[in-house]
């Protein structure tokens, strides 16, 4: 008997041949599923448009806040903590509903909008130590306007939330994240410095942002460079956050004592640091030290800050983009600083930041007791100024909190400035 004569008399048998009726419908029902299935792809790849957003990408944290705020009615949630400064100065913890990872469907300009969170639980971000993810965005139709108009929106409510505030940036691995809490900005008045030195810096750099065109038309890569060095508690990181502040700008903070640092990673960041920033390199000597350092004991240092003087000089010369790329560094010793470090076209500008002048002495006595004639803070100054010739801003701001409401006895006990 053949194989084919012996399914024929399965069929003929009565108890088989039920079975070969169900096979039958089983089979039809495979291939309506499958028809489904690719009818379903179809219609998807002709009549459906899908965004796919990853966790790297810069408009990410945008988006999960542009979904909380439109997914309201969703019961789906996970909490993000952040803290927000007020305008009293209070720092405030403020708790983040946002969309937990699953299917949301949001209604947008007269679209139903499914959006898919996922986490990849296997996968992490070795960089960050974060589960990669990502958001799906699925709407019916081809027209893309609407993945720009979300994008777009929820950029500006980004910006609205930052409005006011100096977002400083942390460098985590390979990317920057935001560090803390948004702070207040800081007002340039706040920050006293010798008569007209703020002035010339804030004009520079307004001047470059001002001026894309001039530097290409000449071929210069478009950033600048400043410096500010002397002693430490004078303002310079006070003055680059005012700065920041007055020009809307982020700040991105690096460290190149940082151990952590290499010629890749470092270069790399500047190459990525967010639009609209100052990039902040402090402790710039602390590369030369160790580079002295590591001359004359390789031991020791082997393996330590793979950051190297070359690697530091590579990365400066490499920031270049077509947005205003402006870099500060500040030292307290300029003199350790190689003169490769400051040439022109690495450093453009440098200012010293240095001991109360008796005009600044004034100038702080005035804000600090607006109410008290300038006479009383001239005699301040000038008192001040017998005590010592090098009092840092830091050091008057610290006395002046002894007399907060008590300007006669910030005068009568002005030798304990330097306590
Ligand atoms: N010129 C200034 N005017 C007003 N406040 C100042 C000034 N300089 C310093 N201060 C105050 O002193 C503190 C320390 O200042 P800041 O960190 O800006 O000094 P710095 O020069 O950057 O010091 P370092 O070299 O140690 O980094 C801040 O709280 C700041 O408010």
């Amino acid at each position: 008997m053949t194989f084919s004569e012996f399914l024929g008399a399965l069929k003929d048998n009565p108890y088989f041949g039920a079975g070969f009726g169900l096979v039958g419908v089983g089979t039809a029902l495979a291939v309506a599923r499958k028809g489904a299935q690719l009818g379903m792809i179809a219609f998807r790849r002709h009549y459906m448009i899908t965004l796919e957003v990853p966790s790297k990408d810069k408009s990410y944290q945008w988006l999960l806040s542009w979904i909380t705020k439109h997914a309201r009615k969703t019961q789906h949630l996970s909490v993000e903590t952040s803290y927000m400064q007020h305008e009293s100065g209070r720092v405030r913890t403020q708790f983040d509903f946002l969309p937990s990872p699953g299917n949301h469907i949001i209604w947008y300009k007269k679209k139903w909008i499914r959006v898919e969170r996922t986490r990849e639980k296997q996968m992490i971000d070795l960089h960050t130590g974060t589960p990669w993810e990502s958001v799906t965005f699925t709407a019916l139709g081809r027209d893309r306007e609407v993945f720009f108009s979300i994008l777009q929106e929820a950029r500006e409510l980004a910006l609205k939330q930052q409005e006011g505030r100096t977002v400083m940036y942390t460098a985590m691995g390979s990317e920057w994240r935001p560090f803390g809490f948004p702070r207040r900005r800081r007002p340039m008045s706040s920050v006293v410095l010798e008569r007209s030195v703020a002035e010339r810096i804030v004009d520079d750099v307004k001047e470059f942002i001002g001026n894309p065109k001039w530097y290409t038309d000449r071929g210069i890569p478009y950033r600048r460079g400043y410096l500010l060095y002397g002693p430490p508690g004078c303002g310079k990181s006070s003055f680059i956050t005012a700065l920041a502040g007055e020009l809307e700008y982020s700040i991105c903070l690096l460290s190149l004592s940082d151990q952590s640092l290499s010629d890749d990673r470092l270069n790399h960041l500047l190459s990525v640091a967010p639009q609209q920033s100052i990039i902040l390199l402090e402790d710039v000597d602390a590369t030369v030290i160790r580079r002295n350092l590591a001359s004359e004991n390789p031991v020791a240092y082997q393996g330590m800050g793979r950051l190297t003087f070359s690697g530091l000089l590579n990365a400066l010369d490499g920031v270049a983009s077509t947005e205003a790329r402006i870099v500060f560094m500040t030292t307290n010793y300029i003199d350790r600083l190689d003169p490769a470090l400051i040439r022109p076209g690495r450093v453009d500008l440098k200012q010293y930041v240095g001991h109360c002048s008796q005009w600044q002495l004034t100038q702080m006595f005035q804000r600090f007791y607006p109410n008290v004639p300038l006479g009383e803070s001239e005699r301040f100054a000038e008192r001040a100024l017998a005590v010592s010739a090098s009092l840092s801003a830091a050091q008057v701001q610290g006395h002046f909190m002894m007399y907060k409401l008590d300007p006669a006895g910030s005068i009568d006990n002005v030798k304990d400035i330097v306590r």
